[in-house]
C-alpha cells in the first residue's frame, strides 16, 4: 500500500477548477461549494449564483459524459483517514480485487486510506478504477491508482454520479463523510428514489454501535419500521459481499431485464 505519491516527493499543492490547474498563491482560500452555501458570501449571491447555475450545470454534463460507459460498477465508501496498513484498507484493497474479478468497476471519492486502496485493489486485479474527487480547501488530489478521474467542486453533483452509475454501494470504517453517504443511499432506497440495491457495511465490529442505536432508539421509537432495517447488510467477508451484489443485480436483471 502507498500513500498515492510512489515513493515520489509530493509535489507542492494544486487546485483543480474544470480544466484549471491552481497553485501556489493562485489557490483560493474558498471552495466553489462554500461560495454557493456559504451565508458568509451573502453578497455576491445576486449577482453570481445565476451564473454559478451554469457551472454546476456543466459539472454535471462532464460527469455524465465521461461515466456513461461504465461498465456495471459499485462504490465504495470509507475514511479518508486510514492508514495503508490498517485492517480497513487491507480489506478495501481485497475488496476492490474481488469486484475487479466479478467485473465490476469500482467508483471511490479518489481520496487517501480507504479509497486508495479500493482504487489500488481494482487496479492490481485489472479491474477499472473510477475516482470521483472533490475540491477541498486541503485537497491532495485524486490518488494514483484512478484510471478514470473527475474532480467536482460541488458535492451534491458528485453525490449524483456516486448513485447512478453504482449497482451497490459498499460503506467500510469512515468518518463524518462515509456516514453521509451511507445515510444518502439507504434514503434514496427507503423512499424509493432509487431501484432497491444493496447498502452493504463491512467491518461489523466497527459499525456494531451504530446498528444497536439505530435498533434500540430508531426503531423501537417508531422512527423508521422493521422493513427498513433490511435496507443495510453486514459482512466483513469480501467474497460474501461481492455475492449480495452479483445476487441483486440478478435479481434485478430478471424483474426488468437486461440493463
Ligand atoms: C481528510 C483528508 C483528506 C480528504 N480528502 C478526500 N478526498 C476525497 N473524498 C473525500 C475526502 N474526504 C472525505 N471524502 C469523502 O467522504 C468519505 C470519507 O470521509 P471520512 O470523513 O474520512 O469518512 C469518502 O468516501 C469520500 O467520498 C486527510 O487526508
Amino acid at each position: 500500500m502507498t500513500d498515492g505519491t510512489n515513493g515520489r516527493r509530493r509535489a507542492e499543492p494544486e487546485r483543480h477548477r474544470g480544466a484549471v490547474t491552481l497553485r501556489r498563491e493562485s489557490i483560493p482560500s474558498s471552495t466553489a461549494d462554500e461560495k454557493l452555501l456559504d451565508s458568509h458570501h451573502r453578497r455576491e449571491w445576486k449577482t453570481k449564483d445565476a451564473w454559478r447555475s451554469l457551472r454546476i450545470l456543466s459539472e454535471f454534463v462532464e460527469g455524465f459524459d465521461s461515466l456513461a460507459d461504465l461498465p456495471p460498477a459499485v462504490s465504495v465508501f470509507g475514511s479518508a483517514r486510514s492508514k495503508p496498513e490498517s485492517a480497513e484498507c487491507e480489506m478495501a484493497a481485497d475488496l476492490g480485487a474481488a469486484l475487479a474479478e466479478a467485473g465490476y468497476a469500482v467508483i471511490t471519492g479518489g481520496g487517501p486510506g480507504v479509497m486508495e486502496a479500493a482504487n489500488r485493489g481494482a487496479t492490481e486485479a485489472g479491474g477499472m478504477s473510477v475516482g470521483l474527487g472533490i475540491e477541498l480547501p486541503f485537497e491532495q488530489g485524486l490518488n494514483d491508482w484512478v484510471d478514470i478521474g473527475i474532480d467536482f467542486r460541488y458535492f451534491f453533483v458528485r453525490k449524483t454520479m456516486f448513485v447512478k452509475y453504482a449497482q451497490a454501494f459498499v460503506v467500510l470504517p469512515g468518518g463524518f463523510g462515509t456516514l453521509d453517504e451511507l445515510f444518502e443511499a439507504i434514503t434514496l432506497v427507503q423512499t424509493k428514489k432509487v431501484t432497491r440495491f444493496p447498502v452493504i457495511l463491512m467491518g461489523s465490529e466497527y459499525w456494531a454501535g451504530l446498528l444497536d442505536w439505530i435498533k434500540k432508539v430508531l426503531l423501537e421509537d417508531g422512527k423508521i419500521n422493521e422493513a427498513d432495517l433490511e435496507l443495510i447488510q453486514v459482512t466483513d467477508d469480501v467474497d460474501e459481499a461481492v455475492q449480495i451484489i452479483v445476487d441483486a443485480d440478478a435479481a434485478l436483471a430478471e424483474t426488468h431485464g437486461q440493463r
